[in-house]
C-alpha cells in the first residue's frame, strides 16, 4: 500500500487545488497537492517537502483529517489529508498542469481524483 499525504491549504474562502499533468499518474485529474512518504519521514515531514518541491511554499501543517484507503485499477494508496496555512498564496508551478486557488463551494465542480472524494465531503463541513 502506498502512503499518500496531501495539503488542504487554506485562505480565507478558498483552497488550493492541482490538475495533475498528462504525464503523471491518474493524468489530468485534480487534487490536493501533496505526495508520496519517504523512508524515515513522517506525515507531517513529508507535506512539508512535497509542498517546497511542488510548489515552493512553505506551509504549517495543522490537524490530520481522515485518512482513507482507495483501490485504483492498478494501485492502492492511503490518502492522509491535513489541513494546512499558508502566510502568502504566491505559488510556483513546477510539476502540475494547472494550480489555483478556489472557492470551497465550487470544489464538486473538477474531475477528481476519485481517492479525495472523501475528503471533499470532510471538508464541505468544515
Ligand atoms: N498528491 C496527491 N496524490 C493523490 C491524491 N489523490 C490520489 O489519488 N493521489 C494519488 C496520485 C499518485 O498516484 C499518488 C501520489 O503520488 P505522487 O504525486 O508522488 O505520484 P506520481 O506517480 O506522480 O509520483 P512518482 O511515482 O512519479 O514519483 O497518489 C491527492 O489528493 N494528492
Amino acid at each position: 500500500m502506498i502512503k499518500v499525504v496531501c495539503a488542504i491549504i487554506q485562505f480565507e474562502d478558498k483552497i488550493l487545488i492541482a490538475q495533475r499533468s498528462e504525464t503523471m499518474s491518474l493524468p489530468l485529474k485534480w487534487e490536493f497537492p501533496g505526495g508520496k512518504i519517504e523512508e524515515g519521514e513522517n506525515k507531517e515531514e513529508a507535506l512539508e517537502r512535497e509542498i517546497y518541491e511542488e510548489l515552493k511554499m512553505k506551509v504549517e501543517v495543522n490537524e490530520a483529517l481522515t485518512s482513507f484507503e482507495h483501490h485504483y485499477p492498478n494501485f492502492s494508496i492511503t490518502l492522509y489529508p491535513f489541513l494546512c496555512e499558508v502566510k502568502s498564496t504566491a505559488f510556483l508551478k513546477t510539476e502540475h498542469k494547472e494550480i489555483r486557488w478556489e472557492k470551497k463551494e465550487n470544489l464538486h465542480t473538477y474531475d477528481w481524483a476519485a481517492a479525495d472524494i472523501p475528503i471533499l465531503e470532510e471538508i464541505g463541513e468544515i
